[in-house]
């Protein structure tokens, strides 16, 4: 949190600086209360009209800080929170694709939205509201000194007592956030989950499923927040009950010093409010404190970085030799001592039963599922050791379903680089076959706007307008139709710069003959 603070010091400064006036202007009205009830003891009527303008003024003033000081504080913070989901993004690009993939979307949404409001609110809102309390007790000190000394010295020994002691709770209140935290990610994560898989509920003529899950998922999240507002509340309940006890000592002490006429009478009415202000803020101090550390558990997470290092791979692939490789999701052995080799320019039809492993090896392939045995060459380089933003400079990969943003067609297919041109664009459009959408290039697209076939050749556009010469693609033509089909296949199949490894279901006769190698997969 430190670190998003320094990071805005200027304007961090000023707030303070507002805040510290704010609570000189409520403190000073305090004060004020005590010196209009020694002018009507005088029986000065003028002198308390005019202390109670000054009460007035203070309140106002109290009043135009306030509104000041809750725009700024709100753009501040939007400011702080902006960065952080800035260097959220920025240390997804920065590690490892895996890495990315290791979460689903909806936890990743609920860092970016739940995750980022706590830290809003029990975080920076937090820390604002401390050093409130942190200039009021300050102030009001200083205020107490003008009464007696003795009231000052226990004020200090109570707050430094008060400040200690509640201390314990805070690595318990750490807990209970990061344990929310969780449970938010769980929430989002699961309701994305029945959400996405609601079609398939739906012609399966379940659709009350969707309100069955959703409804246990809801009520989980329900006794998770009803047990955590329990454990918090109680935990904000003891610390007002230091608070309260402090509060009364004081005003007893007060009491007495008037009692013995050491004091005089109106010191009681500001007293009073001022040794309220104080343990007020305490117990807002130390619920604050515990409401600061307990964000540190998001920001853990929200930093917590699997740096994508490893050597560059500068030149151009010429082979990917792979030998002896093992790989097994637990017991589930996929591949036991595989040997293969792909050569620059050669093409490659990785075929093979459901559940033989095809998507694997071409993860595996990708970077993405490192925990191998045996060797995976990319050139001389291990795979293992590679930085992962090289290898993908030099390869393009093509699933079997392809994204569509919610943005023009050019900017689908260009993905917002703007070196490439109208002309790059169009060529490659001819080349894939979709010449058809060329009139709508400026035209804004959802993935509802455009057919699956569509989509995938658009999935191919993408690749081929990066002039990858590496090509690896896992079902990527199955939605086509087989014209379509035949058109890419034969552009990558005929095109002597290219190597192409697919995954597929359907051979055909003509294409067959012009793999280099057919890889047959056995479960
Ligand atoms: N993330 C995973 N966790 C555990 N097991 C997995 C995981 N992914 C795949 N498997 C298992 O690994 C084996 C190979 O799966 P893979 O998806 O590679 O097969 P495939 O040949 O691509 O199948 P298909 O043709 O049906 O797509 C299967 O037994 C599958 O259940």
């Amino acid at each position: 949190m430190k670190r998003y603070i320094l990071q805005f010091k200027y304007k961090n400064l000023l707030h303070i600086i507002l805040l510290a006036l704010n609570s000189a202007s409520i403190v000073g009205a305090s004060v004020t209360l005590s010196l209009m009830t020694n002018e009507l003891a005088n029986k000065n009527f003028n002198g308390f009209l005019w202390w109670l303008l000054v009460e007035i003024s203070l309140y106002l003033l109290y009043m135009f800080f306030t509104y000041i000081i809750e725009v700024h504080q709100t753009q501040l913070i939007q400011f702080m929170s902006l960065s952080i989901r800035e260097q959220y993004i920025s240390n997804i690009t920065k590690a490892t694709f895996s890495n990315f993939q290791s979460k689903d979307i909806g936890d990743h949404l609920s860092i970016l939205n739940n995750d980022i409001k706590m830290i809003e609110d029990s975080g920076f809102s937090s820390f604002y509201s401390l050093l409130t309390t942190v200039f009021t007790t300050l102030f009001s000190i200083i205020a107490l000194l003008s009464y007696d000394y003795r009231i000052v010295a226990l004020t200090i020994i109570l707050t430094l007592l008060l400040t200690y002691l509640p201390r314990p709770f805070a690595s318990k209140m750490e807990n209970l956030m990061g344990d929310f935290s969780t449970a938010n990610e769980n929430l989002i994560s699961e309701l994305t989950d029945y959400l996405t898989g609601y079609k398939d509920l739906y012609y399966s003529n379940r659709k009350l499923s969707l309100t069955i899950q959703i409804k246990k998922t809801i009520q989980t999240f329900i006794s998770q927040k009803i047990e955590f507002t329990q454990k918090t509340t109680f935990i904000e309940i003891i610390m007002a009950l230091f608070s309260i006890v402090g509060q009364m000592s004081i005003i007893l002490l007060t009491g007495l010093l008037i009692a013995a006429g050491q004091i005089s009478l109106g010191a009681i009415s500001s007293v009073g409010q001022i040794s309220g202000n104080i343990f007020n803020s305490l117990t807002t101090f130390n619920q604050l404190q515990v409401a600061i550390s307990s964000v540190k558990p998001l920001f853990n997470k929200l930093e917590k970085e699997t740096i994508n290092d490893g050597t560059n791979l500068s030149e151009e692939i010429n082979a990917i030799d792979i030998q002896n490789l093992n790989y097994s999701f637990g017991d589930n052995k996929v591949f036991s001592n595989l040997n293969l080799t792909f050569e620059k320019g050669k093409k490659y039809a990785i075929i093979g039963e459901s559940g033989s492993g095809k998507s694997t090896l071409i993860n595996i392939l990708l970077g993405n599922s490192k925990d191998y045995s045996g060797l995976l060459k990319y050139n001389a380089s291990e795979l293992k050791n590679l930085n992962e933003s090289s290898l993908v400079s030099k390869i393009a990969y093509i699933g079997n379903h392809t994204h569509i943003f919610n943005d023009t067609l050019r900017n689908n297919i260009s993905l917002w680089d703007s070196n490439i041109s109208n002309q790059a664009i169009e060529n490659i459009l001819e080349k894939v076959n979709l010449l058809e959408l060329l009139p709508r290039l400026d035209e804004i697209i959802s993935s509802d706007f455009l057919s699956e076939g569509q989509k995938q050749r658009i999935g191919i556009a993408r690749a081929l307008l990066r002039n990858r010469n590496f090509i690896i693609m896992d079902e990527a033509t199955a939605n086509l139709d087989r014209n379509n089909a035949n058109l890419i296949e034969n552009f990558l199949l005929d095109n002597p710069d290219i190597t192409y490894i697919t995954v597929t279901h359907h051979l055909n006769n003509e294409s067959t003959n012009k793999f280099n190698n057919i890889i047959q997969l056995k479960k």
